[in-house]
């Protein structure tokens, strides 16, 4: 299945079990705007010529779904497979990994096909700042923050950085996962890998274990599979197979990862290192393992290969490395959008730090990660009770609540009384510390059985009349009925005419 299919699946699947109203289910499902530069290399729109005087033309992409709940937030991939409906379905994750992580983002992505492994680096250099070029209108500290993703990094945020402020005046926080130099984040480098880490240790302590003595198998070694690595050996996991794209190796000892990480640098890549076997790459996720841990490309997780896995838990911190048809399979799957939530959490850490102009330590940034990401898992957890599910559909309906409930707040624009019943969306208003819950709607008729709990936000008011301006007491729960009508007219969701409330 490809990666938009997949992902619109996951979202359509949580939506059902939320009861959204399928009119509200198909905006959250469009992207807000999807961008295509194209040729941006080419002579018309890049007057630097490639290094050996020939023009090269590359298509980038950027893709923004959803910004209900803040600026749109993503990385920016460097790749030859980058296509439209790839970044298509990785802008929509991020839009729920900001909601799972609850930070106050929406999601976006981009990319550019190209080879950095056969581009110099000023090549590169001149590529970033052309498609900087053709999207700095677009892009900005309060509407879409780009950060680093597969073959782009630190130096890749740099040249963002300076192009868009000529544009614009200097703007440090226009991109996160920038060099510390330049106003980057203490712990961002780590971050994806160390949520990678928090993530897994939720997950095994809720089953008793604990990540020492575990053994794991990691596929990919660049930012987040070699942090990951480091940081689960650090805790007393033995990491006994790792690839990347230069092959396999495995030790069922446990691999050094100091002296594999070092070995990696020198010879870019995980080949011919002399403290483990070589195996063939297509064996890393079918090899003995406790845990397994993508951390490269999406799909490789699919129905050829899922019945093979041995691992008893798929920790994801790659982008959807999981195919639908392969959930399916009798192992623990942690979700993508909560595992590697640990980078754009920190992302939001720099983002912050940048506009309060005030540099956090590394330990505080360290530690917060760690409020995030245990908080998320227990949110995670709570959904998958509340509609009985497992934890993929647990995070989606969590993300998914939190942005059609924001989205619906948003959009209230005046009481309008005359379709009062033409849809219904019961919005369960709790606080966190609930633990009697009424299930009956308080005051509301229409046909919804479903009510699923939402995070409490004080001092909302629908203008109108409905006023939820107190918070509920402890152990009591608040149902209130949000009433909508659509504009049938008008799709446009720039101008929020879609969703009137009475
Ligand atoms: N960098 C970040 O902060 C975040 C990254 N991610 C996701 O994590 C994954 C990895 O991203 P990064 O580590 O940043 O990228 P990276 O470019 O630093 O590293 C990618 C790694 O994957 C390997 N690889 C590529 N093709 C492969 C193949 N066919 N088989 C095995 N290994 C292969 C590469 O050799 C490299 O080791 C991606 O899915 C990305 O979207 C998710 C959240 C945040
Ligand atoms: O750090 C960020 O803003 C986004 C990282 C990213 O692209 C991702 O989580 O997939």
């Amino acid at each position: 299945m490809n990666a938009l299919a997949a992902t619109n699946r996951n979202f359509k699947l949580a939506s059902r079990l939320l009861g959204l109203d399928s009119k509200l289910e198909k905006s959250l499902l469009i992207p807000f705007r999807e961008i295509k530069a194209s040729k941006i290399a080419s002579c018309v729109e890049c007057t630097i010529p490639k290094d050996d005087g020939t023009l090269q033309s590359y298509v980038g992409f950027r893709v923004q779904h959803d910004n209900a709940r803040g600026p749109m937030k993503g990385g920016i991939r460097y790749h030859p497979e980058v296509d439209p409906d790839e970044v298509n379905a990785l802008a929509q994750l991020m839009t729920w990994k900001t909601a799972v992580a609850n930070i106050p983002y929406g999601g976006a992505k981009g990319g550019i096909g190209c080879n950095p492994a056969e581009l110099s680096i000023s090549e590169l250099e001149r590529l970033t700042r052309v498609f900087t070029q053709k999207i700095h209108d677009l892009i900005g500290t309060h509407t879409d923050v780009p950060a680093p993703d597969m073959g782009t990094g630190p130096q890749t945020m740099a040249w963002i950085l300076d192009e868009y402020s000529k544009f614009h005046g200097y703007s440090p926080a226009v991109v996160t996962g920038k060099p510390i130099d330049l106003g980057g984040s203490l712990g961002r480098e780590a971050a994806t890998g160390r949520g990678v880490l928090f993530a897994t240790e939720a997950l095994l302590n809720e089953h008793g274990k604990s990540v020492s003595g575990q053994r794991f198998v990691i596929q990919g070694f660049g930012n987040v599979g070699s942090w990951a690595a480091q940081l689960i050996s650090e805790k007393g996991g033995k990491v006994v197979a790792v690839s990347d794209i230069s092959g396999a190796i495995k030790n069922s000892k446990g691999l050094d990862i100091p002296s594999l990480l070092e070995h990696s640098k020198k010879h870019k890549g995980v080949k011919g290192f002399h403290g483990g076997d070589p195996i063939s790459a297509d064996s890393i996720l079918v090899e003995d393992c406790d845990v397994l841990v993508p951390a490269a490309l999406g799909g490789v997780i699919n129905r050829e290969n899922a019945n093979e896995i041995k691992a008893k838990f798929i920790v994801e911190a790659a982008n959807h490395p999981t195919d639908p048809e392969a959930d399916e399979a009798s192992v623990v799957i942690l979700p993508d959008i909560y595992a590697n939530s640990g980078g754009v959490t920190v992302s939001y850490f720099e983002w912050v730090q940048n506009i309060q102009g005030f540099m956090w330590n590394e330990e505080k940034v360290n530690n917060e990660l760690g409020n995030y990401m245990t908080k998320g898992f227990k949110d995670v957890k709570e959904m998958c009770k509340t509609h009985d599910c497992d934890l993929r559909m647990g995070a989606f309906t969590l993300a998914v609540n939190r942005v059609a409930r924001a989205t619906v707040l948003r959009g209230v624009t005046s009481p309008n009384v005359a379709n009062i019943n033409k849809w219904v969306c019961p919005l369960r208003v709790c606080d966190d510390g609930g633990s009697k819950r009424e299930d009956k709607p308080i005051g509301g008729g229409g046909d919804a059985t479903r009510v699923a709990p939402v995070q409490w936000t004080s001092g909302v008011q629908f203008n109108g009349g409905l006023a939820m301006d107190q918070r509920p007491q402890i152990g009591r729960s608040v149902v209130v009925f949000v009433t909508r009508m659509v504009c049938e007219e008008s799709r446009e969701r720039d101008n929020r005419t879609d969703f009137r409330l009475g």
